[in-house]
């Protein structure tokens, strides 16, 4: 039986979410976490905050109707926990005011399941549930909540709290932007929390710390609750409290000259973790042991003095950081290790070409702001697939960085139009529209060995997706076309358009929407994967990506209700959509049905 839109687009949206916790805290350590969350610290206040915290968890809320199926649901995501669940008392207050709710109507508890981070620690996702009976009048609470991740956040838990080192710990967040958002006393487990919304140039999808302190520090807490508590991250303007939210004198946060330096130096950031992975250094580096400068410079032909330069950069960026014993050395991050040429899902290929050729375009952005049309084109003299596809090395660095950034589809095979589509009696087909080097198709076929596949693409790119699904053991499941969006196939069960859209004006998109379209049976289901730009102002990866799309592609991000209207233009219909990695979407899309026949 199909699923409800709500409980469909619930489930995927909490199992999503969860799965994603739980593979960033795997991938993330103190060292690469504090410089993305506090940007520019570093010197003497990261190791202080480095040497009396560490990274815990991450915290997040999920809305199960009982608890037996939030643990059901945390075992799918392979999340164990055989302790009892607790209640929660901080969490529960902050949605009792932020919905205008009794506490005692709000049944809020807290599970840590254990997640072994990849240098060995033990660390865990912290799952606050608030239990969502059916028709309980809760469901509102649970699609703001869902919505705005107001208590989505990453814990560090400090080593041997006492007043002094919790006070200082909190000045040196106020002086990197951190502002005080709430926090409280949980007597069920004898802990304190001061929760930190992060400044707006921090890198990290997460915009919320907490600093945990096992015992009664209700003193500091005070302190720290004497700050007014923003329902969301606070704009410039003006405070509850009549204050500008941006004056650094009652924020505590960095001036704006020098924030604005941050900022300005950012095409730095770019080029020197580029100049990182071109020079090949986090392959000659590893995550376990430092290595000297020299022998670094030695093994990777540079200059010892000029290489010590950019890795003591590098290690402000949180790439690698600095050992001073027994000798003095750089260790590679787990930040920087996704530069490794070998790391499963490398990220080098971005760094070449964001440090690369669209480096170069966004020199020439002024272009495009004036114009409307792609820098690019005007840098390069053609659009660019064309420019790539010209250039078999090219060609091959934009596959791999498009591959690079495919974290986004980790949860798209659970998807409920799959998993049906995987348990129909007969062998259902996936057909990916434009599917690039077959990253997302591998990735559904291996999770379901009885589904089908087609691949769309460029005649290029239809070679390199093909060595991909046979290296994959798929190849003999999947069928490619060589051809132009005119021609996707008919008949086809699940058709996909994965980050597609966001490459053409509205007018290119209704035409291969259409296409999609005419070639979908009345059952079939339509999965397109983009960004989504947020409506209340919220920072997103989105708001980013329409810069880079105006200026390198031609093309734009959209809203859901904008792509809701283009779908609408074609006969197709926006079922739902739900989050993924990397500040990514799924919209669901399936026919306009034909209107029933007017009664003579
Ligand atoms: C941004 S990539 C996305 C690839 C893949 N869907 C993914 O998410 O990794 C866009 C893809 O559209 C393909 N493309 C561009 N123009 C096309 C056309 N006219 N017909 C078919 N595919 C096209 C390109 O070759 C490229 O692989």
């Amino acid at each position: 039986m199909m699923t409800t839109l709500s409980d469909e687009t619930m489930l995927l949206d909490d199992t999503a979410r969860l799965r994603a916790a739980a593979a960033f805290v795997r991938e993330h350590d103190s060292a690469s976490l504090l410089p993305l969350l506090l940007p520019g610290i570093g010197g003497p206040d990261l190791r202080a905050l480095a040497g009396h915290c560490h990274f815990a968890h991450a915290g997040m809320l999920v809305f199960p109707p009982d608890e037996e199926s939030l643990r059901a649901r945390l075992a799918d995501c392979g999340l164990t926990v055989d302790t009892p669940s607790h209640p929660s008392v901080v969490v529960r207050g902050r949605l009792a005011r932020r919905h205008r709710r009794d506490p005692g109507e709000l049944d809020v508890r807290i599970l840590r399941p254990q997640v072994l981070g990849a240098d060995g620690e033990r660390r865990a996702v912290e799952v606050f549930a608030l239990t969502v009976p059916p028709h309980s009048g809760l469901e509102r609470i649970a699609a703001h909540e869902r919505a705005h991740g107001h208590e989505a956040h990453l814990a560090f838990e400090i080593d041997h709290p006492d007043p002094l080192v919790l006070r200082g710990l909190c000045a040196i967040l106020a002086r990197y932007g951190a502002r005080p958002d709430g926090g409280g006393y949980n007597p069920h487990e004898d802990g304190t929390v001061l929760y930190f919304t992060t400044p707006a140039a921090a890198a990290c999808a997460y915009r919320r710390l907490e600093l945990y302190a096992h015992g009664d520090h209700r003193d500091a807490l005070a302190a720290h609750l004497d700050h007014p508590e923003p329902n969301t991250r606070p704009s410039a303007g003006t405070t509850a409290t009549g204050t500008t939210a941006t004056d650094p004198a009652t924020t505590g946060a960095r001036p704006p000259a020098e924030t604005l330096l941050h900022l300005l130096t950012g095409a730095w950031s770019t080029q020197a973790l580029a100049s990182f992975a071109r020079l090949s250094l986090p392959d000659a580096m590893d995550t376990r042991t430092a290595r000297r400068t020299e022998d670094l410079a030695r093994l990777t032909g540079t200059h010892p003095r000029a290489l010590a330069t950019l890795l003591s950069y590098l290690a402000m960026l949180g790439a690698v950081t600095r050992e001073d014993l027994p000798e003095e050395g750089f260790r590679l991050t787990e930040l920087g290790a996704l530069l490794r040429a070998d790391a499963p899902a490398t990220m080098r290929p971005l760094a070449l070409m964001y440090g690369g050729p669209f480096y170069r375009s966004f020199g020439e952005l002024d272009h495009s702001v004036r114009t409307g049309q792609a820098a690019f084109d005007h840098l390069f003299g053609e659009n660019h697939f064309d420019h790539f596809a010209r250039d078999p090395e090219l060609a091959d660095l934009f596959d791999r960085s498009m591959a690079a950034g495919s974290r986004m589809f980790g949860p798209l095979p659970d998807h409920p139009a799959l998993t049906a589509a995987a348990q129909a009696p007969a062998s259902a087909t996936v057909v990916d529209v434009a599917g690039g080097n077959g990253e997302l198709l591998r990735r559904i076929l291996t999770a379901h060995p009885n589904l089908r596949g087609v691949l769309l693409e460029r005649p290029h790119a239809v070679a390199a997706a093909r060595r991909l699904l046979d290296a994959a053991g798929c190849g003999a499941r999947c069928d490619y076309r060589a051809g132009d969006f005119a021609d996707v196939p008919a008949g086809g069960d699940v058709y996909v358009l994965a980050r597609i859209l966001h490459d053409w004006d509205d007018d290119r998109c209704r035409e291969i929407l259409g296409h999609c379209a005419r070639a979908m049976p009345d059952h079939a289901d339509l999965l397109i994967v983009e960004r989504l730009l947020p409506t209340d102002g919220s920072p997103s990866l989105a708001t980013a990506w329409d810069l880079h799309m105006l200026c390198n592609v031609g093309g734009r991000e959209r809203r859901a209700e904008h792509y809701a209207r283009l779908l609408a233009d074609v006969g197709l219909h926006l079922h739902g959509h739900s989050p993924l990695p990397l500040d990514g979407h799924v919209l669901h899309v399936r026919k306009t049905p034909a209107p029933a026949p007017r009664k003579p």
